[in-house]
């Protein structure tokens, strides 16, 4: 019999790159390696950027953001896919453009807007955008605490305030929330889901003490993503996608001089069978 083409499970990052490695779409395709999915990448925006900050950057034209769509659908079989920085107004519709032309499975937003070192990477006036026609496509939404408070307009102070702001997230169209509470200066780091069938619960782990969380939130939703494109449902792969975060925090690396990349490698090393 035929091998059956395609049969791997592919996902698809939509996103910006990070010179210095530790964001964007170079954390994506790090972590969705780590867990045994082949990533394709379609590039928004290129960055120049390492771990003090983002020095300069510049989105692509619609015309090449076309063209690596249509590349990647003419021939990959994508069983999920993310986005990440989408820069501005225009490019924010330019992908909502081609996700509704292409079958490119289930969609995880991060709704990428600030980078730790404080550069914007989303335009103001995009974020109704976002909003609008974005968050409708979405299987799952990811924000950080800022970037739900700019979504829902609410100031998210206490548990109360994260489960209000998903409920208001969810009236967007977005199907599964997750405000991720790393922002926060609690003991413990707390984030809080609510599902598409009303479900909700909370994922808390230590607060590791550092400042090296550069490319965490793109780590979280790339290893979901991955988890997604191999058919686990949705509480499963948010689970795996904590777990797998929270053990490239707390495994830290020494690379760089400011905000520090992630251990990629930390949770298959946790796992690995001995
Ligand atoms: N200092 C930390 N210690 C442990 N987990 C963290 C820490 N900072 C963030 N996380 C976890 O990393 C993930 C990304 O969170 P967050 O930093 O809020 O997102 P973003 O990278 O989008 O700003 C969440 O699951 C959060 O709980
Ligand atoms: C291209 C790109 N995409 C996303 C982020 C956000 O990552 P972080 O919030 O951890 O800096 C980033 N810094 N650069």
């Amino acid at each position: 019999m035929a091998e059956e083409i395609n049969a791997f499970p592919q996902t698809l990052t939509i996103a910006g790159t990070d010179s210095g490695g530790g964001a964007g779409v170079m954390a994506d395709i790090k972590t969705m390696q780590e867990r045994h999915v082949f990533s394709a990448a379609v590039i928004v925006a290129v960055t120049a950027q390492n771990t003090l900050g983002v020095q300069d950057f510049s989105a692509l034209s619609k015309k090449l953001i076309d063209e690596q769509f249509a590349s990647v659908a003419g021939d990959l079989k994508i069983r999920a896919c993310k986005t990440g920085m989408l820069a501005d107004a225009e490019h924010v519709e330019i992908v909502v453009e081609n996700l509704k032309k292409y079958d490119l499975g289930p969609l995880i937003v991060d709704p990428v807007m600030i980078a730790k070192g404080g550069a914007p990477l989303l335009a103001d006036d995009a974020i109704n955008v976002v909003k609008r026609d974005l968050l409708p496509l979405a299987t799952v939404v990811t924000p950080n605490l800022p970037e739900a408070e700019r979504l829902t307009e609410m100031t998210i102070k206490t548990n109360e305030d994260m489960q209000k702001a998903a409920k208001q997230l969810r009236a967007t169209g977005a199907k599964n929330i997750m405000i991720k509470g790393g922002h926060g200066d609690t003991e413990k780091v707390t984030d809080y889901v609510l599902l598409a069938d009303g479900k909700e619960f909370w994922l808390s782990s230590p607060r590791v003490d550092t400042v090296r969380t550069h490319g965490t939130g793109d780590t979280l939703s790339s290893a979901m993503t991955a988890e997604i494109a191999k058919g686990q449902d949705i509480e499963s792969a948010i689970r795996v996608a904590k777990d797998f975060v929270e053990a490239a925090i707390r495994n830290t690396i020494q690379v760089g001089r400011g905000h520090g990349p992630l251990n990629h490698w930390a949770y298959g090393e946790e796992h690995a069978v001995k």
